[in-house]
């Protein structure tokens, strides 16, 4: 008999995560029928989106969220014995899957081939992190060569993709995070132009020293009152603003206040426009692959912040929610 540590979200959130907030329990898993296999949990994945479909998520139910996981029983052909696959069984260390849709989330996946490179990666750079980087930037950001592109969240899973893929693509970067070690991280390993913390810069002063002519690309992962500084008083006329997150307010109470943005997207004639990384399904591949090959030829470098241990779950969900990881965030069982 299998015995699945499990999650369950208990209480719904009110302000910042609290630890009671979530529930460790044991599930007696049964034995799998035909078209199931039984899969157990190598890595998981932390993820801010976690705390902002919380408010949507039903009391009692497994937490969500991605893991990789290796089979280890089968009676389902397709997901075979041995193989790692990559699905959204949610925070729990053994799962019992038909191999279909988690309803709402994605199919569960046998991993590709990786060439070498680690089986963790299908949570980060080579999965949905690493594909809302590529198809935000070539899909909705569109940056041209030359251009002088601003991210925010620049030192997490989807901003240091961002700003790497932006590289490649011949732009200017300049990234925007909250420590200065993330900016050394960023500048001297990752070739970003420049940095500014958030957290003890003024943005709109330093990035008017960073770009002086103005912002011609802005991918925003943190919403709030930085955006409105950027879209107000930095992008250039015809400018684009990727939306991927507004992370700066999904531990408030309250909805966050911000100056309004309209007039800055009226006076520049700014296109702006939201994305979910999930509309690009049906070519997923094509941005696995495409970031592999950048891996592989240098070009693009991934880090990963991981905390050992199932048990640590909700402590590497709320360092993460913290800043406290740089690029992607995980946990190994
Ligand atoms: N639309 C989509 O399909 C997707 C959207 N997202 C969104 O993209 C953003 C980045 O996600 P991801 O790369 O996975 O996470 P990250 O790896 O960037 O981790 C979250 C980071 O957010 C930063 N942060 C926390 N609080 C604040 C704040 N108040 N203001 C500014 N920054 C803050 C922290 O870095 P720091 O030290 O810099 O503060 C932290 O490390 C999130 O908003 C997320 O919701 C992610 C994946 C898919
Ligand atoms: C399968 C996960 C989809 C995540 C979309 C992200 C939204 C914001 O964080």
């Amino acid at each position: 008999m299998v015995v699945a540590k499990v999650f369950k979200f208990e209480k719904q959130f009110d302000g910042f995560p609290q630890e009671t907030d979530l529930k460790l329990v044991e599930e007696q898993l049964p034995e799998i029928k035909d078209g199931e296999f039984l899969a157990e949990a190598v890595y998981l994945s932390v993820d801010p989106y976690m705390r902002a479909y919380a408010p949507r998520l039903p009391l009692g139910e497994t937490y969500v969220g991605g893991q990789v996981a290796k089979v280890t029983e089968s009676k389902n052909p397709k997901f075979p014995v041995g193989k790692y696959v990559v699905a959204h069984f949610g925070w729990r260390t053994h799962t019992i899957s038909d191999g279909k849709r988690t309803p709402g989330w994605t199919i569960p996946m046998v991993l590709p081939d990786f060439g070498g490179l680690p089986a963790s990666l299908a949570l980060g750079v080579l999965g949905m992190p690493g594909n809302t980087a590529y198809f935000g930037v070539t899909d909705i950001l569109q940056p041209q060569q030359g251009h002088t592109v601003a991210v925010t969240g620049a030192a997490g899973a989807v901003g240091s993709l961002v700003g790497q893929i932006c590289k490649i693509k011949g732009c200017k970067v300049i990234g925007i995070a909250g420590s200065d070690e993330k900016g050394k991280w960023l500048v001297d390993e990752l070739g970003f132009d420049s940095f500014i913390n958030y957290k003890s810069d003024d943005v709109g002063k330093a990035l008017k020293e960073a770009a002086p002519q103005g912002v011609d690309r802005y991918f925003d992962n943190v919403g709030g009152e930085i955006s409105s500084t950027i879209i107000n008083q930095h992008m250039k006329n015809f400018g684009r603003v990727a939306v991927c997150g507004c992370i700066s307010g999904y531990n408030e109470k309250e909805p966050p206040k911000a100056t309004p943005i309209q007039k800055g997207v009226l006076r520049h004639q700014l296109r702006m426009q939201g994305l979910h990384s999930t509309r690009w399904e049906d070519k997923w591949m094509e941005g696995i692959l495409q970031n592999k090959k950048w891996i592989e030829e240098g070009r693009l470098k991934y880090r990963e912040t991981v905390t050992e241990g199932f048990e640590n779950m909700f402590k590497a969900f709320t360092d993460m929610l913290r800043g406290g990881n740089f690029g992607k965030a995980i946990v190994k069982v």
